[in-house]
């Protein structure tokens, strides 16, 4: 039916397929869909399959089957295997092969030159580029330097604990000595084992380049594998549709034969307004691909184009003011009560394929989990194993688009590579977000977790999953990778060839089946099939388990930002988001497959750099100590840390110095600000007094039965009058959360101690030289809390600190003192 040379479908076919029954509906009712028709299938799978194949006489694209491939009815659907697509591409294979050989070698297409390879543990290392180079890597130069200073503040370390451990065992004699020394002793360790694990980050970090256009050299675009996109929306009134429609349209843009794309929407809402918007966007986008290649438009995500300054003419504009109506449409849906498609009037325009687009709402029941986006990204690999059965599966969360249509062309650079491809399970593309403030004074681009640690990680057995922007290949869902893993049914395997159109009955009631919530019962999905569940971090774990069982991943990390996503722009939903993080590397910490045992077990350096985020949360430890201990101690008069005059007070400078002098000049070393680098440090020390700290207690809650966890889905509408403070980069409070309390009984402490520590020694009774470094400390945290302070006292607006949170951190951190005074001071 669909695809056959002269046709020309209509932009706007849909088909809502609630269940069994619904799909009988559907040949009654046609394209008219009512609101009431779709609002109240709510929890259920319904498929707004968007099938439209346009073409026009001078645009022809050939859609025929390829000699030898596997494609389906609709055109090009792959067989699913990369395997049999990749055979081919017998001739990349052979000049890879040769480029990439032992020793020196050539590439055979294009000029002749020689190309050093060289052994890196595993790794190959290459810098010289040829025609057909695809991508290269290369190690950091400070490798060799961090190598020596880690031995060198490994020393520093034990020296330190030994020193504790001496103190405690041999000049303890009192409960005030013995729980200061216990104290530091803990809290040293924890920042020592921290230390320790972020080691397996220096011992290799690599860069890798790829040149995607060597790749248009060595292969035809046509003969590109079938790439199905997922992306998972959960909750519309913390979601906005027109974002998840902006990212499906994003990426249904890519510079990427279009037939061969499939996009996956999971709506764990099950939202009409959601269903509606996609319906809209379906239409829009045969207007609004064609005009992306005619004009050349980078930024293929309509809200970030029409945002930014264009020279305007009649054709921009006409677009414009159709991406506008359609806006309009779908933020006003719930006023106009009753939906109906409107016929395609938009088919003379376009010229071009139009990728898939399928909406599924999974069922859920309340008798079985559901395992959140975990959960809907496995029913997602089921109903387009049914559907396109791609070989390569890109995973995006709704907040993120894509922001360079060459993006694909990046991860196939690895994919077709014959000496990664074996073993290779995703390329993760770094989270990058937009609408940061220029200091970003809540450290939302986690510079290190999403681009130092996995240049780190690259050079071990690959970046780590985070859950958007990775180019998964789908075999490695199914097993390890000398392993496979058959599923239950023979259509969900990955080297399964779909044979019928998307739309055909057979298909549509497949896919209904396997998004059912009692399709997973009894089967190993989840557990050793698809992505694992246990941790509200899934992709964290997914992505470590995966490379537990031998797997491999790239690190793609173009000049360009492949994606861009949205960060929370207020504290309270950074602090919950963190909080959220926190609860499910801990879950992960304490299971039987913790990566400090099963990790380490499994993959040495790699296990221990996982055991750093699984941690994470254990930062709140030597964060509260010292955020309080030294200060109550100098309200008291007593001295806790060496004397200036003495040895070991080098050696604390050594240690405080060494370790944030490395992260800074990582930091700097990547292209950041000293702001940048100074806002990270703060958030560090308050994520350890609010969202560590209570993520930790959540957990321990849930272990012992007394609370349920859940997936508070992060908040990505803008308040206009917040994110004006926001840009002022002004911190947002506001809300009278528990979560401020820690924090602001911290700041009240550290200015007393710090007050009474210069008034004693105004007063020339204070030992300057016993407690210099505890008024260092003091005044450090006090430096950093500024922005509480201001909160405060000086500030009136609405994001200010409550009053309440002040009073109750007030009358908390004076029964700490008092408590701490009476009892061991
Ligand atoms: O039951 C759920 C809950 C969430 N989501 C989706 O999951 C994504 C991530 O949720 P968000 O609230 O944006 O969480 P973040 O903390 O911002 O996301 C980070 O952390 C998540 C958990 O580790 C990862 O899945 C994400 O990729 C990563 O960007 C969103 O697209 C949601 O729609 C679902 O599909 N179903
Ligand atoms: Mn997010």
């Amino acid at each position: 039916m669909i695809g056959l040379a002269s046709e020309v479908y209509p932009t706007s076919l849909l088909s809502n397929i609630t269940s069994p029954s619904g799909l009988a509906r559907k040949g009654k009712k046609g394209i008219g869909i009512t609101r009431r028709n779709i609002g109240v299938q709510r929890g259920k799978l319904r498929i707004a399959g968007e099938v439209s194949e346009l073409r026009c006489g001078k645009r022809k694209l050939d859609i025929g089957e390829p000699e030898g491939s596997h494609g389906s009815k609709r055109g090009k659907v792959m067989d699913g295997s990369l395997e049999s697509e990749m055979n081919n591409f017998g001739d990349i294979r052979s000049s890879l092969q040769s480029i990439t050989g032992d020793g020196s070698s050539y590439s055979s297409v294009g000029q002749y030159q020689y190309t050093n390879t060289k052994e890196m543990g595993g790794l190959r290392e290459s810098t010289t580029t040829s025609a057909t180079t695809l991508n290269t890597v290369e190690p950091l130069r400070r490798t060799n330097l961090n190598r020596v200073f880690a031995a060198v503040y490994t020393c520093a370390i034990f020296t330190l604990l030994y020193h504790h451990a001496q103190t405690l065992l041999f000049q303890s004699k009192t409960l005030l000595s013995f729980s200061i020394s216990l104290s530091l002793l803990v809290a040293d360790m924890v920042l020592a084992f921290m230390w320790t694990t972020t080691q397996s980050f220096r011992m290799r970090p690599v860069h890798r380049r790829e040149y995607p256009e060597n790749l248009k050299k060595v292969t035809k675009h046509d003969e590109f594998p079938g790439l199905d996109v997922f992306i998972c929306t959960a909750d519309p009134y913390k979601e906005p549709p027109m974002g998840v429609v902006n990212t499906a349209l994003s990426v249904m843009a890519y510079d990427y034969p279009t037939e061969k794309i499939s996009i996956y929407v999971s709506d764990d809402g099950g939202s009409a307004f959601t269903l509606f918007a996609f319906m809209e966007a379906a239409k829009f986008a045969s207007h609004w691909l064609p005009f992306c290649r005619k004009k050349d438009v980078m930024e293929r995500n309509p809200d970030a184009y029409f945002s930014s300054n264009h020279s305007w003419n009649s054709e921009t504009e006409n677009i414009k003011m159709m991406y506008e109506s359609m806006k309009v449409r779908i933020e006003h849906v719930v006023e106009i009560g009753k939906v109906l498609l409107e016929s395609s009037k938009d088919k003379d325009i376009t010229g071009n394929y139009l990728a898939n687009l399928v909406y599924v709402s999974r069922e859920k029941s309340k008798t079985s989990h559901h395992y959140f986006k975990a959960g809907a990204l496995n029913a997602l690999l089921r109903v387009s194993a049914t559907m396109s059965n791609a070989p390569i599966v890109l995973t995006l969360d709704c907040d993120m688009y894509s922001n360079d249509p060459e993006t694909p062309l990046r991860a196939l650079c690895y994919i077709f590579d014959p000496n990664i491809r074996p073993n290779l399970a995703f390329v993760q593309f770094p989270q990058r977000f937009h609408g940061i403030n220029k200091n970003d004074i809540y450290a939302s681009e986690f510079k290190r977790l999403f681009e130092l640690n996995p240049i780190g990680f690259d050079g071990l057995r690959g970046p780590n999953y985070v859950g958007t922007g990775a180019f998964f290949c789908r075999r490695a869902f199914f097993g390890d990778p000398s392993t496979f893993i058959a599923p239950k049914i023979v259509e969900l395997s990955p080297d399964h060839a779909v044979e019928e159109p998307i739309k055909s009955p057979s298909i549509l009631s497949l896919a209904h089946r396997v998004a059912g919530c009692n399709y997973e019962n009894q089967t190993k999905w989840g557990s050793k099939i698809g992505f694992r569940y246990g941790s509200l971090v899934e992709d964290y774990f997914t992505g470590y388990k995966l490379h537990c069982e031998g797997w491999r991943s790239t690190f793609c990390h173009p000049e360009r930002p492949a994606f861009y996503g949205d960060a929370p722009t207020n504290l309270l939903d950074m602090l919950n988001q963190q909080k959220r993080w926190a609860i499910g590397l801990l879950e992960v910490a304490f299971s039987k497959y913790s990566p400090v045992t099963f990790g380490i077990r499994s993959m040495g350096l790699m296990g221990l750099g996982y055991s750093h985020f699984a941690f994470w949360p254990s930062f709140s430890i030597p964060i509260t100590v010292y955020g309080f201990l030294p200060q109550l101690a100098l309200l008291n008069g007593v001295t806790i840390f060496p004397k200036v005059s003495e040895p070991l007070f080098f050696l604390y400078t050594f240690l405080f110095l060494g370790a944030y002098g490395q992260e800074f000049l990582e930091f700097v070393l990547e292209g950041e600000t000293f702001g940048k680098w100074w806002n990270d440090q703060r958030i560090w020390m308050i994520k350890g007094l609010s969202s560590y700290l209570f993520g930790f207690t959540e957990y321990f809650l849930n272990s012992l039965g007394i609370s349920a966890l859940g997936f508070n889905v992060t908040s990505k509408v803008v308040d206009d009058e917040l994110s004006k403070r926001y840009d002022q980069e002004i911190f947002e409070f506001g809300e009278p959360s528990p979560m401020f309390v820690p924090i602001t009984m911290a700041a009240i402490l550290n200015f007393f101690s710090f007050s009474w520590g210069l008034l004693q020694i105004i007063r020339g009774v204070g030992d300057m030289q016993g407690q210099f470094l505890q008024m260092l400390l003091s005044g450090f945290v006090m430096v950093n809390c500024w922005p509480i302070y201001e909160a405060i006292v000086l500030r009136s607006d609405k994001g200010k600190l409550p009053a309440k949170v002040t009073v109750i951190a007030a009358f908390l951190a004076w029964a700490l003192y008092y408590t701490a005074t009476s009892l061991i001071f």
